[in-house]
């Protein structure tokens, strides 16, 4: 058998929403942070991400991990984010995946019956808690990085819907967020298509409108990310909403495509943009637990741990907690006769 690549992946879920941790096979990826790091991949093997979470071998819904030696010196380990259209600098699903391999594979060993942990995400070092038991990750809890709001409640025109009412937020990612009831949409599973297509056009729409940059790092643009809000259904959780992942360019003159897929997961990052939103009106304060629901029923619990500042911004620094599963080992390859070494998507499930 001939290859060119040869990538050991363990294929994981946090609440539902998958994120393969590549765990052997990257190539040496330079720089002195894994932020750093993160753009090398990007402009010299961003191959490895459209091969892993295309077709053949991946799937809208998909993301990816690779696990790198930490640069700061107090981290555990390292983790580069792989989403369909951008590389995410931090991640509350795949931090809980991550982690759940780090641990149940042993390449950071496990204390029973907690682990802490730090990993270095591209957007920064979390501290993580992580609840083990005989051999399992049953819980993931993390202090995300801060959380704020850039723009709270602005009017927003999208394609298609009109004008808005919209928030624009840091979270790990940049989210733009508006209730669902702008859009008449219920984001329940069953309304996974509609939804996506809102989202897509609201996201599209607030990048052009409010285009947006951490004060940290000018690097980190956005918003890149949409998501949708509405009251509980299930009287154990806040909240809940539907997350769209992009899976490619939004175009106005094909509203009806699919260019993105739900977040399976209530979205780690996005419940701490949210709740950043939250707190930033008044609703939400420090020390109250916030369980978010996503489509598919599953919950993470977010909390505002205390209030910080970033640049100019009033935030609040967030704590996530979830779970995450272990669902199969792969060792994926391409053949150097394969004609598609990055993969390849179709309109009908890729817009
Ligand atoms: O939990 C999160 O933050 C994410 N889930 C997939 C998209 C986001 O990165």
């Amino acid at each position: 058998m001939k290859m060119t690549r040869m990538i050991t992946a363990v294929e994981a879920h946090a609440e539902g929403e998958g994120g393969r941790v590549i765990t052997g096979g990257m190539p040496v990826l330079k720089g002195n942070s894994v932020f750093e790091k993160m753009r090398y991949l990007e402009a010299h093997h961003d191959d490895i991400r459209l091969l892993m979470l295309r077709e053949p071998r991946g799937n809208p819904a998909l993301c990816c991990n690779a696990i790198v030696p930490p640069c700061d010196p107090s981290a555990d380990a390292g983790f580069i984010v792989m989403e369909q259209t951008e590389y995410a600098p931090m991640s509350g699903s795949n931090a809980i995946c991550v982690t759940t391999v780090l641990l149940e594979t042993g390449i950071v060993p496990m204390v029973e019956p907690v682990t802490t942990l730090r990993l270095e995400a591209p957007a920064g070092v979390i501290e993580v808690r992580a609840t083990c038991k005989d051999g399992k990750v049953e819980r993931v809890a993390f202090e995300n990085v801060p959380a704020f709001v850039a723009h709270l409640d602005v009017p927003l025109d999208v394609a298609g819907f009109g004008t808005i009412t919209a928030s624009i937020a840091w979270g790990g990612m940049w989210f733009v967020i508006a209730d669902a009831s702008e859009f008449g949409i219920d984001p329940v599973a069953e309304n996974g298509a509609a939804s996506v297509r809102a989202i897509e056009a609201m996201r599209h729409a607030a990048a052009e409108q409010y285009p947006v940059r951490h004060p940290d790092n000018p690097d980190l643009t956005g918003p890149t990310i949409g998501q949708i809000i509405a009251p509980p259904i299930d009287p154990a959780t806040h909240g809940r909403g539907a997350i769209s992942v992009s899976s490619g360019p939004f175009d106005p003159l094909r509203p009806d495509a699919l260019t993105g897929a739900l977040d399976r997961s209530p979205c780690g990052t996005g419940t701490c943009a949210k709740m950043a939103v939250l707190h930033a009106k008044g609703e939400l304060g420090v020390g109250e637990d916030y369980i978010n629901a996503s489509p598919i029923g599953t919950k993470f619990t977010g909390r505002i741990e205390r209030i910080t500042q970033v640049g100019d911004y009033d935030a609040i620094v967030p704590s996530l907690s979830g779970r995450g599963w272990i669902s199969g080992v792969a060792q994926w390859m391409l053949d150097p006769s394969d004609p598609f070494p990055e993969g390849f998507t179709i309109g009908d499930i890729w817009g």
